[in-house]
């Protein structure tokens, strides 16, 4: 279901399958065959930031899912306590190696396309702190129930970087013009409850229910006729996934060459060294 577009690069085979239990260092996946759901849970310490092996073991694994004529659904959440993904790995941007810096974007754009356009009905079970990266991977997925008490947004700007244009538009599609311009220019981190207001998450329940609420969600979304299901999604967001499949080598570039600017370097040494410090504290 997927456009062929999307299907351009092989990633690479770093995801063991064993039965129903697919493994990697960074991500444990099982499958229940009866149901057709799968449950993939993030588990790259302390905090899931999203680094080049890490983003590729994670479109491998959508990959690997689709291809299981059984999988109709995937829940994401994450195995590291209290958070659910910190987003990207700033150490990936911060003096970079150049060739490294263009590789690691374009495996952030494709694990993207991959999970924004897979035909598998997919829910982000926010069982953490969700920033930046984390956010996109949740807005992504068709449907997101968060717990209490932590938070989630597009914080880019408070790191002194930029969003661009599709986590803009992913956003966009998920809260509005309006809210997200508002949420971009001042990198807002939203509580969960201002998440569920804003229509940034669907659903609320306690952590210990989260799971439970997830699978609930997900046994209606499989129950649909999947071709109708995933067509619908694809008519909702082709339009917007086109627009990075058909500028992906312009967006590298540009990334490159925003994060190799003094200026950018300088924020991001120092917003490193303030979570460092925030920890010591
Ligand atoms: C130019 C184009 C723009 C590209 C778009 C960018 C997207 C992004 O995703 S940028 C990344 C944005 N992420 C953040 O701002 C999150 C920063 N982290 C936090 O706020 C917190 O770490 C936390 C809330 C996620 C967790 O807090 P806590 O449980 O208290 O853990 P620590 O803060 O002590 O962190 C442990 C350890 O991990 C390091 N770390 C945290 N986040 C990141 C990260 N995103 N990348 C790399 N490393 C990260 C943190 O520095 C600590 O390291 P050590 O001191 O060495 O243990």
């Amino acid at each position: 279901m997927a456009s062929s577009i999307l299907r351009r690069f092989i990633p690479r085979k770093t995801t063991w399958m064993y039965g129903q239990r697919m493994m990697s260092s960074t991500i444990d996946v099982s499958v229940d065959e009866q149901t057709g759901i799968a449950l993939m849970k993030m588990k790259r310490k302390p905090v899931n930031s999203l680094n080049l092996e890490f983003l590729q073991d994670i479109r491998n694994t959508i990959v690997t899912l689709e291809q299981n004529k059984k999988c109709k659904g995937l829940i994401l959440t994450s195995d590291v306590p209290k958070i659910f993904s910190a987003g990207i790995d700033i150490l990936e941007m911060y003096q970079p190696n150049e060739e490294r810096l263009h590789n690691f974007w374009r495996a952030l754009q494709d694990m993207w396309l991959q999970l924004y356009m897979t035909p598998l009905a997919t829910i982000a079970a926010i069982n953490g702190h969700s920033p930046a990266g984390g956010c996109l991977i949740s807005i992504s997925c068709d449907y997101r129930i968060m717990a209490p008490n932590y938070t989630i947004g597009l914080n880019e700007t408070l790191l002194g970087i930029v969003a661009p244009f599709w986590f803009k538009d992913a956003m966009c599609n998920t809260v509005g013009y309006r809210e997200t311009e508002i949420a971009l220019a001042l990198g807002k981190l939203y509580s969960t409850d201002e998440a569920l207001q804003k229509g940034l998450v669907d659903e609320v329940v306690t952590s210990e229910q989260i799971m439970e609420a997830a699978q609930r969600k997900m046994l209606e979304y499989v129950k649909i006729p999947n071709m109708a299901r995933a067509m619908s999604k694809q008519l909702m967001r082709q339009e917007t996934a086109d627009k990075l499949c058909s500028t992906q080598d312009s967006d590298v570039q540009n990334f490159v060459n925003f994060c190799l600017q003094d200026k950018v370097q300088q924020s991001l040494g120092f917003y490193l060294e303030q979570l460092k410090k925030r920890k010591s504290k």
